[in-house]
């Protein structure tokens, strides 16, 4: 597994073509298109790292498998009354479908679905303490407590966001939302803004693994059949109007941000991360997926098979 991990980090490097950082939040387009990471975790707890597997990089969208999860452990099926489990076919941050179906979300992982998924999780609680209760899962999760938020990348993105802010409206608008708008955003733009490295990201994934049990820690994170149903979502949703193109040149549960990184579910085998900054024009790690490519080829861990 070292070779093969080894072996992509060595092509992913000599590559000159590596996509545009994310510009429209103006402290991810300081970041330096030229890193790459990849971190493959088996699922008897083995670490394989290439790249700079240890430089904390800006989670963004992929921090919304965590908050469904936590949304999913507070409510169950009574979540699914706010947002639905459907691809978009849109881009992440669009309003057109919001209007025709009553402001409901298609699906968790588009920005209006995460936002409303914040909004679940928040209950009646301060964005204070929702945050502190996702930080608090996430360092679970990955089993490790120095994993933290950016504040800087939080304040950029509350700064620029007016498109997530017109999703919040236009929800509330339909008396979507339980919270005022500006604490959700709050709570959004800074779950977003959580920064890990790829071994961390790729130890917070092996509860979706195994069924919902973590086995390098040992500890049952969620029921089976929850673990089952948030890969589907992440390979019908996870990358968004790229979902179909991912699932074809993947063929794993997968879940992006505008980081750079990508979280990806081998089940029963492994969790991957993989992190290079510059996105492709849906909005994905360009490198990140020809790097996943590469890695499901040479192992035969495409849940479609060979
Ligand atoms: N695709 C993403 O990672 C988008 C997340 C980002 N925080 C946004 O709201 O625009």
């Amino acid at each position: 597994m070292q070779e093969i991990v080894d072996s992509i980090y060595h092509e992913m490097r000599a590559r000159t073509e590596r996509g545009k950082v994310a510009n429209y939040i103006p402290q991810l387009a300081c970041v330096d298109p030229n890193q790459f990471a990849l971190t493959v975790v088996t699922q008897d707890g083995q670490v394989f790292n290439a790249g700079c597997a240890e430089t904390l990089f800006s989670i963004q969208s992929i921090s919304k498998v965590f908050t469904l999860t936590i949304a999913l452990g507070k409510m169950g099926d009574t979540l699914w009354t706010r947002v639905g489990r459907e691809p978009s076919g849109d881009p992440f941050n669009s309003i057109v479908q919001l209007e025709h179906e009553g402001g409901i979300p298609r699906n968790p992982f588009i920005n209006a679905g995460a936002i409303a998924v914040a909004d679940a999780v928040m209950g009646h609680n301060a964005p204070k303490e929702t945050l502190a209760e996702i930080l608090h899962f996430v360092r679970f999760v990955a089993n490790d407590d120095s994993i933290s938020i950016d504040e800087k990348v939080a304040q950029s993105e509350m700064k620029t966001g007016s498109r997530n802010a017109s999703l919040a409206h236009f929800m509330a608008s339909f008396k979507r939302l339980d919270n005022p708008v500006d604490s959700v955003l709050g709570t959004y733009f800074h779950h977003c803004s959580i920064s890990m490295s790829t071994e961390q990201l790729a130890k917070a994934g092996m509860f979706l693994v195994s069924n919902g049990t973590n086995h390098c820690t040992g500890v049952r994170v969620v029921p089976e059949h929850r673990a089952r149903r948030i890969n589907s979502l992440m390979l019908m949703c996870g990358h968004y109007d790229g979902s179909g193109e991912f699932a074809y040149r993947v063929g794993l549960p997968g879940k992006s941000g505008v980081g750079g990184g990508i979280l990806a579910i081998a089940p029963g085998k492994a969790s991957i991360a993989v992190w290079s900054p510059g996105l492709d024009k849906i909005g994905n790690s360009k490198l990140g997926t020809e790097a996943l490519e590469m890695l499901v080829q040479r192992t035969g861990w495409s849940i479609f098979g060979n």
